[in-house]
């Protein structure tokens, strides 16, 4: 569909060629590396002599051989250093023969440490079943496909999970690691199950993509999840899947059938299919007339089904495969080479294996994406199965928000390894809520403290100031450690254990040193560390927006300041002494009672009154620190 293979694809536009969007997303070091593996391509490895689904023979495509000198200028003109490897293939001269690349398939082995900046962190790559150095192309422009939702219903907390938890690894590596990331999400608006629901809903796919689409945004918005750099849809896409396909098929990789079906050629890929699980897609549930070569071949394009919508393709009309959209998209973007790619672990099998297979066919290339990343599931509590759509034993994230926040929804997220298998319930939820009162908690107590109202005896402050260093070290190595959130988790909250064991209140004021620097530091660091996360603990402080707002604030200091002068008259004893003193007291008892229920009737609106030694402090509390939520 107007892209003829023999061209460089729109995306992998060079200098000279129309601009496209994909400039805006990628510097001129990609563009200049995009437009020489376009080069490369046409001019790769032979391709076997393929037909297309008419019988026509593919024609070889012709390959413009490139002299040293004019490919390295035309490097240098794209802002690119060329790589002796490179450079090579692109003379067509064959890789330089290297450690650890025997042509195998078997998972894990000949993986390739890819060369370019190291980030620090280890992580666990599915790839090779153990925690590799990270390292990416570059700091500035490290880059990230995210398998992103099949959009034909609300995202429940399952979906939730995933994209929160590589949301938290997002912003760990950008603001601890700083490396700058280029995430680009596919959307697939086109499959299966959103044609059987359009179908029942008599709605067209398009629209019931659409608006779950935008449901899908706005939720992840909720939660706090940042957009990826660029969403890319499936149906916005077909004619760059469609030149994919046929870049696989010339390659001798795919073949296309009578039926207008196009199918990966299993086979072809030897025993470098199989990297990622090691496993062969099954063919038990083949029906027995598939045209298909080999059972266990998978679709690249299926032919179009009465009443299904469809695209025109060189095969007939038709749809993309499943696997094809995410192969293309991200190579639409970062070409052949790809340094993160994530999604849950249900996605690992077929679908990522059938990604590697397709690209690694596609760029003629030994290793596409350096390392993957999966999550683990989200089940309702003893459950085995994960949380899903179709097992209709899901809760919507648009339900949860109803009686939970993001924030404790992320710190929930953030008490188990983002690869294991996590239970929902309120329970672990209520806990996640308490953890995050007791942060606030003792930040507002840290703050009373700092401004003279929380009165303590001498505090331990060399102690404190040594605990404050070691839990910087230690959340850095357990981020480092494959984004070892609990274990973060677990020093903050002990930092802050230790904190509170040093702000013990005293009645009497004691003349003494104070130590608010300490405080302030561990204060800042503490809020710092949840920021980082995506998590916010400012809420609870006030911030004056508009007029209306800085008047309540006002009101509610005057009425905080009108009780405090009640209550000090109520507790003060004056002169009387003996009975006198035991009848002023019984006198002024429902004074007292009229402050403790005032204070108890100012949480209902999210008012927290705190009665000091000598003074009150007040505070807001954020929506989900109030009763009830
Ligand atoms: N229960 C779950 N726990 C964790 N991640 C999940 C869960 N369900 C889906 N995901 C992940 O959410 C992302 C989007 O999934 P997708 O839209 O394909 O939904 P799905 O797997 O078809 O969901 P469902 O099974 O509910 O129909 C994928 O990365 C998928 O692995
Ligand atoms: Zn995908």
């Amino acid at each position: 569909m107007g892209v003829a293979w023999s061209d460089p694809l729109p995306g992998w536009a060079g200098p000279g060629c129309p601009p496209f969007w994909v400039g805006q997303v990628t510097e001129s070091l990609f563009r200049g590396r995009r437009y020489l593996e376009a080069l490369f391509r046409v001019g790769g490895p032979s391709a076997s002599p393929s037909r297309s689904g008419r019988g026509e023979p593919v024609p070889r495509p012709q390959v413009p051989r490139l002299r040293a000198a004019r490919l390295q200028a035309m490097l240098r003109a794209c802002g690119a250093s060329v790589g002796p490897q490179l450079l090579r293939a692109a003379l067509g001269l064959g890789a330089w023969p290297g450690p650890g690349r025997a042509a195998s398939g078997t998972r894990g082995q000949g993986w390739l440490q890819p060369a370019g900046h190291d980030t620090g962190v280890k992580v666990y790559n599915s790839l090779t079943r153990r925690k590799d150095p990270l390292i990416v192309g570059s700091a500035d422009a490290a880059s990230w496909y995210s398998c992103g939702p099949t959009v034909y219903d609300h995202a429940h907390l399952g979906h939730a999970c995933s994209y929160v938890r590589f949301d938290i690894i997002r912003r760990i590596l950008t603001r601890v690691f700083g490396c700058n990331i280029i995430m680009v999400m596919g959307i697939t608006d086109v499959d299966d199950k959103i044609i059987k629901r359009a179908s029942e809903m008599n709605v067209s796919p398009a629209s019931l993509a659409n608006l779950y689409e935008e449901n899908f945004k706005q939720d992840m918005a909720a939660l706090k999840v940042l957009p990826p750099t660029v969403y890319l849809r499936v149906t916005e896409n077909i004619p760059h899947i469609i030149s994919f396909i046929e870049g696989i098929i010339a390659n001798g990789h795919a073949y296309s059938t009578a039926q207008g079906n196009v199918y990966f050629d299993l086979r072809s890929r030897g025993d470098r299919y199989g990297k990622l699980v090691g496993a062969v897609p099954s063919p038990a549930t083949e029906p027995v007339d598939s045209d298909k070569r080999h059972p266990s071949d998978f679709a690249l394009w299926k032919a179009a089904k009465p009443r299904e919508v469809f695209w025109a393709s060189p095969w007939g009309n038709g749809r993309p495969g499943w696997h094809i959209e995410c192969s293309t998209i991200s190579s639409l973007v970062f070409g052949s080479r790809l340094d993160i790619h994530s999604g849950g672990m249900d996605l690992a099998f077929p679908h990522h294996e059938n990604e590697i297979a397709q690209c690694e066919a596609f760029h003629q290339c030994r290793q596409w994406g350096n390392y993957f990343l999966h999550s683990g599931h989200l089940h309702v509590k003893g459950k085995e199965e994960k949380m899903s759509k179709s097992l209709k034993n899901y809760i919507t994230v648009k339900d949860f928000l109803k009686t939970f926040s993001p924030d404790v929804f992320r710190l929930f997220c953030m008490r188990s390894s983002y690869r294991s298998a996590v239970d929902y319930s309120d329970g672990t939820m209520l806990e996640a809520k308490h953890l995050l009162l007791a942060a606030a908690a003792f930040i507002e107590d840290a703050r009373a403290y700092m401004k003279g109202q929380l009165v303590c005896g001498p505090v331990g402050e060399g102690l404190l100031w040594e605990r404050l260093r070691h839990t910087r070290e230690a959340v850095k190595a357990a981020l480092a450690d494959d984004f070892d959130t609990p274990a973060a988790v677990d020093a903050v909250m002990d930092l802050i254990h230790r904190g509170n064991g040093q702000l013990q209140a005293r009645t009497k004021e004691p003349s003494g040193p104070r130590s608010p620097a300490v405080f302030g530091s561990i204060v800042s660091y503490i809020e710092h560390f949840f920021e980082t996360v995506g998590i916010s603990l400012a809420d609870r402080q006030f911030v004056p927006g508009d007029g209306s707002q800085a008047a309540l604030h006002s009101v509610v200091e005057e009425l905080v300041r009108f009780r405090l002068k009640v209550r000090q008259f109520a507790l003060a004893s004056g002169k009387a002494t003996g009975e006198a003193q035991r009848q002023q007291r019984l006198d002024r008892q429902p004074l007292l009672e009229a402050c403790d229920a005032l204070r108890q009737d100012l949480t209902a609106h999210g008012i927290s009154i705190k009665d000091r030694s000598s003074t009150s402090t007040w505070e807001l509390l954020g929506q989900d620190h109030r009763p009830g939520s």
